[in-house]
């Protein structure tokens, strides 16, 4: 289980700069929760997750994971347990080295805790098998600089690479919003049938409601910094897309 207990961000504190990206915020996020996270620009989305995965500092408040305080875990140390996707699915995965390369080098971080590109044997046949269940035909393009694959290909494979070794938290951060309709729909698929395969706690950021209602057991909704709605799977079924335009400032 995950916990932010008051949590506050600020950044430039003290100066004529000062931007309190998130205001005493607590939550509880349970084992196998999947949390889709709407909220409009600014409302703090990412600073959330950049707490979580520790890459931005809290200036007040705890995060416990299992009952234990890692406010001050380096973003490093929680890799182990986090993986974390990006809209553009360029950032996390390196254009020049190839699929397996790639694959090796989250493989390695998070089994063995060290970056390494090299494809044990036994590897490259756990990578063709973990490729052939997203059916892309990617367990044939071990080989290919994941630079000349198409971003939807691109961001399957960044998918793999975040739950190669299960983490215990992924964190999605708008991951298929700058893929095609068609792309989009497929990898959100995927991510439902990871997710579900092993058993993994997400969280997801998007901008579009109709994912957020569908996908998920619940739903937050953020604005200026503070968690203003926490939608349970109940109350989470009976939403229609008309509700949740209430919560966006016109
Ligand atoms: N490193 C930073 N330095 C200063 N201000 C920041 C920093 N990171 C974020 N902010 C500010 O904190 C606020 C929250 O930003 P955040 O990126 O978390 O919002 P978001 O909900 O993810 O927005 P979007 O939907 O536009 O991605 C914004 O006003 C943003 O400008």
């Amino acid at each position: 289980m995950l916990e932010l207990k008051d949590v506050s961000v600020i950044f430039n504190q003290g100066t004529q700069l000062e931007k309190v990206a998130l205001h005493d915020m607590s939550c509880k996020i349970q084992d196998g929760d999947f949390i889709t996270l709407l909220g409009s620009n600014g409302a703090g989305k990412s600073t959330l997750f950049n707490v979580i995965s520790g890459s931005v500092e809290v200036s007040q408040g705890s995060v416990y994971m299992d009952g234990i305080d890692i406010t001050n875990e380096k973003e490093h140390v929680r890799a182990k347990n986090i993986g974390r996707l990006f809209q553009n699915p360029e950032h996390g995965t390196a254009k020049h080295l190839t699929v397996e390369e790639n694959l090796a080098l989250a493989y390695s971080a998070r089994k063995r805790g060290l970056f390494s590109l090299a494809v044990h044997k036994e590897d490259r046949e756990y990578f063709k098998e973990k490729l052939r269940t997203l059916d892309m035909g990617l367990e044939d393009r071990l080989k290919t600089p994941i630079g000349l694959l198409s971003g939807g290909q691109r961001q399957a494979v960044a998918l793999m690479m975040a739950v190669l070794n299960p983490p215990k938290i992924l964190l999605l951060d708008e991951h298929t919003a700058a893929l095609d309709p068609k792309s989009a729909k497929k990898i959100l698929r995927i991510t439902n049938e990871l997710i579900e395969k092993e058993h993994i706690t997400a969280l997801m950021i998007t901008h579009n409601i109709n994912d957020a209602l569908v996908n998920g057991n619940r739903l937050f909704i953020m604005n200026d910094g503070t968690l203003i709605q926490d939608f349970e799977t109940e109350r989470k079924k009976q939403l229609k897309p008309a509700d949740i335009l209430n919560y966006y400032e016109v």
